[in-house]
């Protein structure tokens, strides 16, 4: 329902007011008394309502004197078809109240206080809900088109044709103002494609896709100009009423068009609420209260200045007389909490709470596990191919790198002397070589932004990520492997025949994809950028030392180095494998003083490199790829319990604070 009818019905009309901003005395303005006639039809609506009573969000400063306060008792509404902006100076606590209302919050944070969707304690359905976060976590490699219409893809239902989801995704991205730009590519720092405020609006297409039924928006104008940031507000405004999706918005310095397009404000300093209401009516408080807007002055440019605590400005009253920021915005809170406004504001969320409304229905299925899959593995194949510091950096490195070795090694023949340059070489390839896969880390941090966003808003899970990721890696993977494997084996003479040279690449495409599974675990655990690198670097050099190259199996220290960590570490396969794939069947001279004039491959393979010998190569292949999978569905479980942890401790630190 349109909700301009509701104002219409408003006691005082929205003009009157306008005009008045800067008389002082109301009474003689007419402006008093203020009444906001808060009409029923507000209540009919079907959608999401989200109420929030009392609703404290506090911090552990970490020191022994407590916690800071974010949000202190603050309480609202927001209803289908309109849009609230939470407006306040910056650091008032706009982000944290979005964040609470979407039950994101931290889980360093504690949250007091009720927050009910129609009128319930309950969790919204994935896709129900849709936020765009202040920071655009989007994969720049993409076009614009490309970008939203893989996001159509994955978020609308199966039943709606290919091109029906073309369509919408262009339409959107023409109703953000961004047709010019539909085949330019989202870039980066350092590669410059769309602008801030365009990557922006990309960031919203892709959450209205699907009309979601609330809505949140943290900064959706924050790098737009004045016009750009009308035409994107007036067409939220318009999308909230046409498909009664319920908006909510942080908003720093709206224009006055732009205010004039809101329906409700919440009015916050350091915490504290000074007026929820609507957004006409707040020129009217300030005006009450001896703040009245000067003529031609934006309303929510004089309404932060009045509230900014972070400069010790006085602020002149109309009376004549100079308050501190504290003390105004202790005039208005006072003011705000014995207002018509006020009451009317707590009548309604009374009413939402009694309101039959019941739980949020589910959303029409989008695409089933088998098209994420599909869509995700193109996407994320795209990706990878454009993004030269993905895999083609790294190849060309390996090249480099496999002409080193194969001229360091270059021909190494079959002496005593070259049995031991064959393990070697055979050891840096396994290990050195593959440990060089953490070059990859840093997109794939960028992969997991872009996951961990999509995820949150329901795009789809994490069972279609994993797979898509392994599926698209694996081209690239044996290509990195195929290369520089080739030209190091043909230069250095290793073992001579095709199956030799396939299973020698086999092994080194399993090493690389467990190096790669590794640091993905690793990122999920510790996306910070350096920390992950040093972690994962870490661990590798653990599973290096104990693969029995370094010191031989039977000389590894039984605690932790024999046990697990040999058995542990993919090493150990690797390193077998490959001596086993180089010394079976073949004979080396003996140029030692004494015994036979040559050795057998199985001696050395026992004496030598202490190998066991009681399974074949091809056992020790299977036991590489079977680790590959069981690292995948680390990483899978990883998500899942990051996830879950998230909200387990979400929800522990909630009944610790309703227990203080
Ligand atoms: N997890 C946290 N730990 C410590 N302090 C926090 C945390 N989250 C928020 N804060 C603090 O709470 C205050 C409000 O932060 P918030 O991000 O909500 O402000 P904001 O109004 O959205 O700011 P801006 O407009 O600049 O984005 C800030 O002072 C911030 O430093």
């Amino acid at each position: 329902m349109d909700s301009s009818h509701s104002h219409s019905q408003e006691i005082i009309s929205k003009e009157k007011f306008e005009s008045c901003g800067s008389v002082l005395d109301p009474v003689r303005a007419g402006l008093a008394p203020v009444d906001v006639n808060l009409s029923q039809d507000v209540l009919q609506r079907s959608g999401v309502y989200l109420t929030w009573e009392e609703l404290w969000v506090t911090v552990s400063t970490g020191k022994r004197d407590g916690a800071k306060s974010i949000l202190r008792g603050l309480t609202g509404y927001a209803c289908p078809g309109e849009v609230l902006a939470i407006m306040g100076p910056s650091g008032c606590g706009k982000s944290t109240l979005l964040d609470a209302l979407a039950g994101r919050l931290s889980s360093r944070t504690r949250q007091k206080g009720e927050i009910l969707i129609n009128g319930q304690k309950q969790k919204l359905a994935y896709g129900t809900s849709a936020y765009v976060t202040q920071e655009d976590t989007l994969t720049w490699t993409l076009t614009v088109r490309e970008a939203v219409y893989y996001s159509a893809q994955l978020q609308l239902p199966i039943t709606m044709s290919k091109f029906e989801k073309r369509e919408i995704a262009e339409r959107t991205i023409r109703e953000m103002g961004l047709q010019d730009s539909m085949d330019t590519r989202i870039g980066e720092w350092g590669r410059k494609g769309l602008s801030g405020g365009q990557k922006r609006r990309v960031s919203i297409c892709t959450e209205l896709l699907k009309r979601p039924k609330l809505l949140f928006l943290d900064e959706p104008t924050s790098g737009l100009d004045s016009a750009a940031s009308y035409f994107v507000m007036n067409r939220i405004v318009k999308l909230a009423r046409e498909y009664g999706m319920t908006v909510i918005l942080s908003i720093h310095q709206p224009t006055s068009e732009v205010f004039q397009l809101l329906h409700n404000l919440c009015l916050l300093s350091s915490g504290r609420m000074i007026y929820f209401g609507p957004s006409w009516l707040a020129n009217q408080f300030f005006a009450v209260n001896g703040y009245a807007c000067p003529p031609l002055q934006n309303p929510a440019d004089h309404c932060l200045k009045m509230i900014n605590t972070d400069f010790d400005e006085d602020i002149e009253q109309g009376t004549g007389s100079k308050f501190t920021v504290e003390e105004v915005i202790d005039l208005l809170i006072a003011s705000y909490n014995s207002s018509d406004t006020c009451k009317k504001m707590k009548t309604l969320v009374a009413e939402i709470h009694k309101r039959e409304g019941g739980p949020t229905e589910k959303k029409a299925s989008q695409a089933n596990l088998l098209t994420q899959c599909l869509i995700l593995t193109k996407r994320s194949f795209v990706n990878m191919y454009r993004d030269l510091g993905y895999y083609w950096l790294r190849l060309a490195i390996y090249v480099a790198l496999g002409f080193g070795l194969g001229s360091v090694f270059y021909n190494v023949g079959s002496s005593y002397n070259s049995i031991h340059e064959r393990g070697s070489l055979l050891m840096f390839i396994a290990s050195l070589l593959t440990i060089m896969a953490i070059g990859g880390f840093p997109s794939f941090v960028e992969d997991l932004k872009v996951f961990r966003r999509e995820r949150l808003n329901g795009h789809y899970g994490a069972a279609a990520f994993v797979v898509a990721h392994t599926v698209s890696s694996t081209p690239f993977l044996l290509l990195i492997s195929a290369i520089p494997g080739a030209i190091t084996y043909f230069l250095s003479g290793l073992h001579p025949g095709n199956i030799e040279f396939m299973y020698f690449t086999l092994v080194l495409l399993a090493c690389m994809m467990l190096v790669e599974s590794l640091m993905m675990i690793v990122a999920t655990i510790m996306p910070n950028f350096l920390l992950g690198l040093i972690v994962g670097a870490g661990i590798q050099g653990l599973m290096m030392l104990s693969g029995g190259f370094f010191q031989l199996p039977k000389d590894l220290p039984t605690l932790f180095w024999k046990y697990p960590m040999y058995y542990v570490a993919f090493h150990k396969y690797a390193y077998q494998g490959l001596y086993k794939n180089e010394f079976e069947g073949r004979r080396f001279r003996n140029d030692q003083l004494g015994g036979p004039s040559t050795i057998e491959g199985e001696t050395i393979l026992r004496d030598i490199w202490q190998v066991e010998m009681g399974y074949s190569k091809w056992t020790d292949l299977a036991v590489l790829f079977g680790m590959v999978v069981v690292y995948r569905v680390l990483f899978f479980v990883t998500v899942k319990i990051d996830e879950k942890m998230n909200s387990v401790l979400a929800k522990i630190v909630k009944n610790i604070s309703a227990f203080h």
